[in-house]
Order: structure tokens, then sequence, then C-alpha cells
């Protein structure tokens, strides 16, 4: 199948756990029902997004939740969910973790952060996720009938090696749940997105969540869908509300026929980023599910 429809969720997320699982799985129906077969929730859907609440929110997966009801929801829906992010606790460890679905409402693969979201940007923001949580070690793909996707969470999408290597391995789209902020958010949020497309000739689509002007952490909001061109095909401002994009796999390989990039690298010249080689990797590096 070369086309299909993507649904990216901008919900609010507020302190209420139980309330944020009810808005997902009602946003999830909205948007099977509107056609989408592979819907994706913003990063930290379950908990407001603070290193302050990761600890309480935190689950273990499968079995809390969080997970059950976005099994129950891709179930019921027949929907491929991936979703977006939770704090996930193993042993004496956290993690920001999405958890994603088939349509039988399985857990099929998960992903762990593995960039954590250290910054310091004075008079701004300061953000040090690594004061409570620790990264994932492996990057994460999963095959559809319709594609091939590759997923990162937030901050995994400023790093363009990871992305590159998705590509390389044949993903089409590149899912980043993300809650970017009011000042990397502005700056870089959309042209990260083009960039990663671009670099690739991929699709490449974000989920945040909504903004809240009274949260400790505001997010940019501005989902969004870019295309293999750099084209920005459906975006959203700040507000609660769905991204859908129409994904057509055509596009991506006209893009690539009208601009051969793929074929023209000088690996002479630099080394690939990418290591599929097997002999050039620690077998356990990615989790790749078929
Ligand atoms: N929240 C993040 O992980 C990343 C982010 O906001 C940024 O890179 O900027």
């Amino acid at each position: 199948m070369s086309k299909f429809k993507l649904a990216m969720v901008q919900m609010a997320v507020g302190l209420s756990k139980p309330e944020n699982l009810a808005r997902a799985t009602k946003f999830i129906q909205e948007a099977s029902s509107a056609g989408a077969k592979v819907i994706t929730l913003p990063e930290c859907f379950n908990s407001p997004y603070g290193t302050n609440y990761f600890a309480e929110y935190a689950e273990s997966i499968p079995g809390g939740p969080s997970t059950e009801a976005l099994a129950k929801a891709a179930k019921e829906n027949s929907v491929y969910v991936v979703g977006g992010s939770i704090p996930e606790r193993q042993g004496d460890k956290l993690y920001n973790t999405c958890t994603i679905f088939n349509p039988k409402g399985e857990l099929i693969t998960k992903h762990r952060k593995v960039h954590l979201f250290d910054i310091d940007v004075p008079g701004k923001i300061r953000f040090q996720e690594s004061e409570v949580l620790s990264p994932g070690d492996h990057l994460t793909i999963f095959t559809t009938p319709f594609c091939t996707i590759g997923v990162g969470i937030c901050y995994d999408i400023r790093f363009a090696e990871m992305a590159q290597i998705y590509a390389n391995k044949g993903c089409a789209l590149l899912l980043y749940p993300g809650a970017f902020n009011m000042t990397t958010g502005p700056a870089h949020w959309e042209a990260l997105q083009r960039a990663r497309a671009l670099d690739n000739q991929v699709f490449v689509a974000t989920a945040s969540p909504a903004r809240d002007t009274g949260a400790g952490y505001i997010a940019w909001g501005h989902s969004s869908v870019v295309d293999p061109w750099g084209d920005v095909i459906s975006t959203i401002d700040e507000k609660e509300g769905i991204v859908y994009a129409d994904i057509d796999l055509a596009r991506m390989e006209e893009v690539r026929k009208n601009i051969p990039i793929r074929n023209q690298k000088r690996l002479d010249l630099y080394n690939p980023v990418s290591v599929p080689l097997k002999s050039q990797r620690k077998d356990d590096l990615y989790d790749i599910h078929q």
C-alpha cells in the first residue's frame, strides 16, 4: 500500500493521569474515524513534562494503566498507536519511553529516548532530564503494511546521524513525539523537521502536547508533518487538535528520482554515518520489529 493517512495528536496534558488517558483514547477514536491508520500521541502524554513529575507518573511497561489504555484503543480501533511517551520505571531506573501497538493491540516495540534533554540557555531555559532519567540504548524501527517507520523522542530529532541510519535502513517515515518549549520551539522545531526530511528524503512528523501557559514547562505545540521535499504539508498552532496527512510513498520516490543525492554520496571522501553492516556494530544496537 503506497498511501495511508497519518494522524499526529496534539492533546492537552494535565495533572490527572486518568483524564490524560481518557483524552488520548478519545483522540485515537476520533483519528481512526477520520481514516487514520497510524496515530501518534505527544511526548509525556500521561504526565506533565518535568523532572519533578517523572517518578510520580512512571509505570512499568507493560502492565501499567497507560499501556493498557493504549493497547485497548489500538485494538478497538484497529490502528497502529505510537504512544507518544510516558515515564517508564524499570528497577530503580526511569526512562522516557514510547510504546508502539499494532492493530491487534499488541505491544510490538518500545523506544526509550536515547538523547536526554540536558540544556542550559542562560536566562531562558535550563532542563536536565539526566537528573532523573536514564537514556535508552536502542534505535527503534517497526514495519507496517504501509511503510517502515523509525521512532525518536523530542531531543532525538537534533541528532542527524540517527535519522540517517533510519533512512538507510529503509524507513520512509520518522515519527518524533516531542515537547519543544517557548525558547527552542520558535527557533528550531520546524527547521529540524525540515532538515531531517531533506537530509534523508523521508517524511518526518511530530506530535507535541497542546500549550498550557499555566504549566511549569510550556510546550510550543505546532505538531506537523513534513514531506521528503521539505514542505510542511500539515500543521497546527498551539491549541489542541489533530494534524492529518496522507503519506504518499510515490512522492518520496519522485523526490528521490528528481534529486538523487542517495546515489551521489562521496563515500570515498567521508565515512558513512550509517553502520548497516553487522560486522561494524553491536548486534543489539537496533530494535527492529518486522
Ligand atoms: N524537550 C526535548 O526533549 C527537546 C527540546 O525541547 C529541544 O531540543 O529544544
